[in-house]
């Protein structure tokens, strides 16, 4: 039908992806997030550098940097910004209140989190159906862990309560992360509490780290049937 958008929840990601790259100004070191909705960011991003906007970023993946070089963005590392003022990245689920999540379906998980930690604000763009009561309702909990003795580290997370599987690609290789590490996705099911079990699984010897983002969230902008929402940690 004419008019009619066939892609409403595509086109719902992309409005939050622009307002989120409407919160950069000029001489601000951004960090670039991974996956669909950040790439709609990147975009976003590429159009206000068409238009004249400066700014530096730091990706968080091998994917997002190809992508934001290609839009002739100034990237860079953090041997010169040890600090970014905004970090923008999707996210796999969004605890309700307390803006908790999980990330990494996407396998970028650790760079993620340590551009997230470095940021003074920490801006996730998600649709309205990422939205959940508590963490685990719907996704594993992506874990990287070094290749060597992936299967003592499988079996001390399994011990944690966790369905265990090896993350493999579609074409049957060994899904590698840009760090040359494994993923492990580990179903718990509904999550009571993140921060204990974040903690557990990083004294795990082997994990590297894992895809709970606990009390790091700044602000979520939710994309909806009924518009855009902007959340703030409870
Ligand atoms: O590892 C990938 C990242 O954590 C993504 O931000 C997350 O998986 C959400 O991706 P998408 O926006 O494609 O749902």
């Amino acid at each position: 039908m004419s008019g009619q958008n066939s892609d409403p929840m595509g086109e719902l990601k992309r409005r939050a992806a622009e307002e989120a790259a409407a919160m950069v100004q000029d001489g601000m070191a951004v960090g670039l997030g991974t996956g669909s909705t950040a790439a709609l960011m990147i975009d976003a991003l590429g159009r206000r550098w068409a238009d004249g906007l400066r700014f530096v970023g730091i990706p968080t993946s091998e994917r997002s940097a190809e992508q934001a070089r290609a839009l002739g963005i100034t990237l860079v590392d953090f041997s010169t910004h040890a600090q970014l003022d905004l970090a923008i990245d999707g996210a796999d689920e969004v605890e309700r209140g307390s803006l908790d999540l999980i990330k990494g379906l996407g396998g970028a998980l650790l760079r993620e989190k340590i551009v997230a930690a470095a940021a003074r604000r920490f801006v996730v763009i998600v649709d309205e159906g990422k939205l959940v009561d508590h963490l685990g309702s719907r996704s594993p909990v992506p874990v990287e862990v070094t290749p060597f003795g992936w299967e003592s580290t499988a079996r001390q997370l399994g011990e944690l309560g966790a369905r265990v599987a090896l993350r493999i690609k579609r074409d049957g290789d060994l899904f590698v992360t840009d760090g040359g590490n494994l993923i492990l996705d580990c179903t718990f099911g509904p999550i009571e509490d993140p921060r204990a079990l974040e903690a557990a699984i990083g004294d795990i010897v082997g994990v590297i780290e894992s895809g709970l983002f606990v009390h790091r969230t700044s602000e979520v902008i939710v994309a909806g049937r009924q518009g855009l929402t902007r959340l703030v940690a409870a």
